[in-house]
């Protein structure tokens, strides 16, 4: 259900591509992007040996003590409210929800005040983190070119308003995802591992340890999407749905808790791609379907609805 498309013509290892050369890829990308809402990419230039680099760095991290995680929790980070560690049960679908069974790290400042995790046990994490945060933004730029193109708008339509990636003038975020192993049958009532949402910006950049995603078909089932080493999964958020007037439409998806007697942990790596905090988000086929909102605005709007702050507004999309 979820197409496979081959990245070669704009893997990371090429200088550039010219719209011709382009032109077969962006057409895959729309009928993705269109239809499903997410796409497997191959041969993207990021290997799956620096995924699985990023994913054992990052476990080093969330298997150390609670008192050691605390000190970098999301939260206290006064130049990146987004920053930080995110424990256990804190983000849930809806308010009356109990929380996911999950741990996040997410990664969205570099602002020299923020402090790293650094004991012994982590000592390569901000080497390692940085050096994919970077790997990510270089593709997701591409990917966003591509995107232009396959709507035939402006080829820099996307990436003028994601200019400042890596910087506290923008949000993106690369959170790296623990599931430690849970026995399924004493969860909470209603208790999963990740509850169902769609993401909140442009694109998001998905790389599974193992399966336990759902996605959930325009007929509104949930079907499991696989995890295929090697590839990079790419979906749709909110805000590029908002901002293609729904021509490209992004994907509620979920996972669940494992079956019972499997105590498995998992561990994925999600590179949310937020266009710039002052960037003017405006229809790009000329309509006012949606107003124009900032990437800051939105995505301070959503992350309040997460974190329970307001009242769920409606039945609508979440986090
Ligand atoms: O862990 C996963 O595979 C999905 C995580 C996710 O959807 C999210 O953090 O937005
Ligand atoms: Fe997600």
């Amino acid at each position: 259900m979820i197409p496979v498309v081959d990245f070669s013509v704009y893997n990371l290892s090429k200088k550039d591509a010219d719209g011709k050369e382009l032109q077969s890829l962006s057409e895959e990308l729309k009928t993705a992007f269109s239809q499903v809402g997410m796409v497997f990419l191959k041969n993207t230039g990021i290997s799956q040996e620096e995924v699985e680099r990023v994913m054992e760095s990052s476990k080093r991290f969330f298997l150390q003590p609670e008192e050691l995680k605390k000190q970098l929790s999301r939260g206290s980070f006064p130049n990146s409210s987004n920053h930080g560690w995110v424990s256990m049960e804190t983000e849930r679908i809806f308010l009356a929800y109990p929380g996911d069974l999950k741990e996040a790290f997410n990664l969205t400042s570099f602002h020299p005040d923020i402090k790293w995790p650094s004991s012994d046990a982590v000592g390569d994490f901000r080497e390692i983190h940085t050096a994919f945060f970077h790997r990510c933004k270089d593709l997701s730029l591409r990917v966003l070119r591509v995107m232009a193109q396959s709507l035939s708008l402006d080829p820099d339509i996307f990436l003028s308003a994601h200019r400042f990636i890596g910087t506290d003038k923008n949000s993106t975020t690369l959170r790296t995802l623990y599931y430690p192993s849970v026995k399924s049958e004493t969860a909470k009532e209603g208790q999963v591992r990740c509850g169902e949402h769609s993401d909140y910006g442009s694109i998001t950049l998905l790389f599974q340890g193992s399966e336990g995603l759902q996605v959930c078909t325009r007929a509104g089932e949930f079907i499991s999407a696989p995890c295929i080493p090697g590839t990079v999964l790419v979906n749709i958020a909110d805000l590029m749905q908002r901002w293609t007037s729904d021509q490209l439409i992004s994907v509620r998806h979920r996972v669940l808790l494992p079956p019972v007697g499997n105590s498995s942990t998992r561990q994925s790596l999600a590179y949310f791609v937020q266009p710039d905090n002052e960037a003017l988000i405006t229809c790009c086929d000329g309509s006012n379907k949606y107003p124009p909102v900032t990437g800051a605005d939105y995505l301070e709007q959503r992350f309040s609805e997460t974190y329970g702050r307001k009242k769920w507004p409606s039945s609508d999309a979440v986090g």
